[in-house]
C-alpha cells in the first residue's frame, strides 16, 4: 500500500475512506474493536469500503507515505514513541494545532523527531463527514520540497478531494491551527447572544491576529488568504458542524460541553498566547480564548476586555 493513515479518529477515517477510492489503504488506530462493524463510531453513518484495512498493529503497515491524523497535543508523544519506525518516510501532518509543551507546530515536531523524513502538511476547510461522503472538497498540501509537494499532491488527490500545493509549510500549518481559536471566539459571540455583526468583527479582527503571528513565524502572507487560513476560518466560524465553534457556543451561553471532544483551539489558544507574549505581538482575541478555556476569565467580562482596549487604526 503506498499510503496509510495513522490515527483512526473522524478525520483519519474520512481521509482513508476517500483514498480507498483509488486503491488499498491501511488505517491505524490504537483501539480498533469497532472495525468488525465496518463503521467507526467517531464517523457514524459512513460504511468503510472493502479496500480499507483497519489495524492496531503498526508493524503491519509498510507505506512510504503516512498521513498523521492524531490530535495536535498527542502527536509529540506518538512521535517520540515511534520515531525509528516513522523516520525516512513521507510524513504528512493532518493535525490543526500548536503543541503546548514546545510551542511549535506539528511539522516542526515531526522534523525534530524524524530528521530523515520528508515533512508535509495537509490542511484546509473540510469536515470529516463531507470528505467521507465524497462531497467536493479542496485542501492545501504543503511541503518545502517542490518535487515532493507535487508527488504528494498527485498521490493524495481523489475524485472528490482536490488538492492545491504550496511550499509554505509554516503558513499552511498556522492557518489551520489559528482558525480554531477564532472559531471558539466566534461561537462564544453567538452563544452569548451578541449577534452576527459581532461575529463578523471577531472573524475579521481574528484574521488580522492570525496574519500578524503567522508573518512573525515566517509564513507568507498570501498563504493565509488561501484555503488553509481564510477558507477554513469561514467554514469553522459559520458552521455548527465545527467542534471548536460549538465549544465556543457553549462557553458563550454558559452551558457545559461534552468532555472528550477534540477541541484543538483551546490548547492552541494557550500556546499562541505564550508565543505572542514571547514575540511581543498583540493577540487580544487569542488571549481571551485562552483565558476563557482556562477558566481565568468569566464570559461576562469578555466583551468589556475587547471593547475597552485603546482605540487604534484598523
Ligand atoms: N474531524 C474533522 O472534521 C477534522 C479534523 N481535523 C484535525 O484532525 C485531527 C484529529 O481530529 P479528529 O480525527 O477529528 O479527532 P477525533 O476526536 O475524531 O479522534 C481522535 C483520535 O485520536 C486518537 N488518539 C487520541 N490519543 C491518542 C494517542 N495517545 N495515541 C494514539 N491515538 C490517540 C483517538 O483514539 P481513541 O478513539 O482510541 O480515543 C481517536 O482515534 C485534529 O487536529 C483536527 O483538528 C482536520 C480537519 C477536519
Ligand atoms: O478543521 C475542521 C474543518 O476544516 C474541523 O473543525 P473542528 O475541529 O472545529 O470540528
Amino acid at each position: 500500500m503506498s499510503v496509510s493513515v495513522i490515527g483512526a479518529g473522524a478525520f483519519g477515517t474520512a481521509l482513508a475512506v476517500s483514498l480507498a477510492s483509488k486503491g488499498q489503504v491501511a488505517l491505524w488506530g490504537r483501539d480498533t474493536g469497532w472495525a468488525r462493524e465496518r463503521e467507526n463510531p467517531r464517523l457514524p453513518g459512513v460504511r468503510l469500503p472493502a479496500g480499507l484495512q483497519v489495524t492496531a498493529r503498526l508493524e503491519k503497515i509498510d507505506s512510504e507515505t503516512l498521513l498523521l491524523a492524531l490530535p495536535a497535543q498527542v502527536l509529540g508523544g506518538f512521535l517520540t514513541e515511534h520515531a525509528d519506525w516513522l523516520d525516512g518516510r513521507r510524513l504528512v501532518n493532518c493535525a490543526k494545532g500548536i503543541d503546548l509543551a514546545t510551542l511549535t507546530g506539528p511539522s516542526a515536531l515531526i522534523a525534530a523527531a524524524c530528521p530523515k523524513a520528508t515533512v508535509a502538511v495537509l490542511t484546509g476547510p473540510s469536515f470529516a463527514t463531507d470528505i467521507a461522503r465524497g462531497l467536493p472538497t479542496a485542501l492545501t498540501l504543503a511541503c518545502a520540497d517542490p518535487q515532493a509537494a507535487e508527488a504528494l499532491q498527485t498521490d493524495l488527490t481523489t475524485a472528490s478531494l482536490r488538492l492545491y500545493r504550496t511550499t509554505d509549510v509554516a503558513g499552511a500549518e498556522l492557518g489551520g491551527a489559528l482558525k480554531n481559536i477564532i472559531a471558539i471566539a466566534a461561537g462564544a459571540a453567538i452563544g452569548a447572544g451578541y449577534g452576527d455583526s459581532a461575529r463578523a468583527s471577531v472573524v475579521t479582527r481574528g484574521f488580522a491576529e492570525m496574519q500578524r503571528l503567522a508573518s512573525a513565524l515566517g509564513a507568507r502572507p498570501e498563504t493565509l488568504n488561501g484555503l488553509s487560513g481564510l477558507g477554513d476560518l469561514v467554514l469553522t466560524c459559520t458552521s455548527e458542524q465545527s467542534r471548536n465553534f460549538r465549544y465556543g457556543l457553549a462557553l458563550g451561553a454558559g452551558r457545559p460541553f461534552a468532555q472528550g471532544t477534540t477541541v484543538e483551539g483551546a490548547a492552541t489558544a494557550r500556546a499562541v498566547s505564550s508565543l505572542a507574549r514571547q514575540k511581543g505581538i498583540e493577540m487580544p482575541i487569542s488571549d481571551l480564548v485562552a483565558g476563557l478555556a482556562e477558566g481565568r476569565i468569566a464570559m461576562k467580562h469578555a466583551l468589556n476586555l475587547l471593547l475597552n482596549r485603546p482605540l487604534k487604526e484598523e
